[in-house]
């Protein structure tokens, strides 16, 4: 590991970015502390390049919107630790200073399998270092993933399908007369069997998908009834709002934590160093 996360430099600011398949997702940590967060596109090569080459405060300061009144001086340096399933974006960041790319390696999780995304390894161990193992994490993003741990913080495994944007994408993209829906559109659920063709699309993708959730939830809790179970992602506050509504016995018991692979990133590199 980078040597700028040693621990004389624990105090400093650290910013650390999680590179979806969608979006950016970065958090600003501050003493150890998650001091704020946001999401945006992936940047272009261009403004990764101004970065490496001008990695202070005030240039991250145009490149994302980052609060103006930080307690941190304009010409510091920002050190990056690094999470991203997406390669091609990971190579975007190879030249920049005081980079910590994190690697499997660096999560104490047990039995991974080395294809395993980085996220879904942060998420799970942040999920159980934060609420105790076992621990389920679904991660509700482009793709939706299951992710488990037991008590004696091994991988158990999960599954992973395409997430709630991604379904409505390949219908709207893949067929000759079906529109394109968004999930930020759906303020209500549709009639289960609906009578024109945006909601028979919200119902079958919408209907399926929380039925599918709560029937892996109920093969977990066979295995593991006290666990605790996190739901994470930028479909998350959708999907437990449904579920609360449609299976209050499960709706209930999910824990909402949107900053969830912040924690694990929190866990396998800022309080340790
Ligand atoms: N502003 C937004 N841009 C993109 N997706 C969004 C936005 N707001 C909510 N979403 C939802 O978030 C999902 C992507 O989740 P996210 O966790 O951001 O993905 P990833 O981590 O894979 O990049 C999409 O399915 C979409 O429905
Ligand atoms: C499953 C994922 C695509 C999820 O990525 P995301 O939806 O968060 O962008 C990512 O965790 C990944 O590429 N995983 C590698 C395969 C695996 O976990 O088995
Ligand atoms: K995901």
């Amino acid at each position: 590991m980078n040597n700028y996360f040693s621990s004389t430099n624990k105090q400093l600011p650290v910013l650390a970015l999680i590179i979806g398949n969608s979006r950016l997702h970065w958090g600003l940590f501050i003493d150890k502390n998650l001091y704020t967060t946001g999401d945006i596109s992936h940047l272009p090569i261009s403004v990764i390049h101004q970065l490496a080459a001008y990695p202070t405060l005030d240039n991250w300061l145009t490149a994302i919107s980052l609060p103006s009144d930080l307690p941190i001086a304009p010409d510091h340096p920002i050190p990056v630790i690094l999470a991203s399933v997406v390669p091609s974006q990971t190579a975007f960041w190879q030249n920049y200073p005081h980079l910590c790319l994190l690697t499997l390696a660096d999560v104490p999780l047990q039995e991974m399998y080395p294809t395993l995304g980085i996220d879904r390894a942060l998420a799970v161990w942040g999920a159980g270092i934060t609420w105790g193992f076992p621990a389920l994490v679904i991660d509700a993003g482009t793709a939706l993933t299951f992710t488990g741990a037991n008590a004696q913080k091994s991988l158990v495994g999960g599954a992973i399908l395409p997430g709630l944007g991604l379904q409505f994408a390949s219908l709207g993209q893949k067929t000759g007369q079906l529109p394109l829906l968004e999930t930020g559109l759906i303020s209500s659920l549709p009639p289960r069997f609906a009578m024109n063709t945006s909601r028979a699309i919200q119902s079958g993708i919408i209907y399926t998908l929380l039925a599918g959730i709560k029937d892996f939830i109920d093969h977990w809790l066979l295995l593991f009834p006290e666990s605790k179970i996190i739901i994470t992602g930028g479909d998350s506050d959708f999907l437990q709002k449904h579920l609360e509504n449609q299976f209050p016995e499960i709706g209930n018991r999910l824990i909402l934590e949107k900053n969830l692979i912040f924690l694990g990133m929190r866990e396998v590199v800022i309080v340790n160093y």
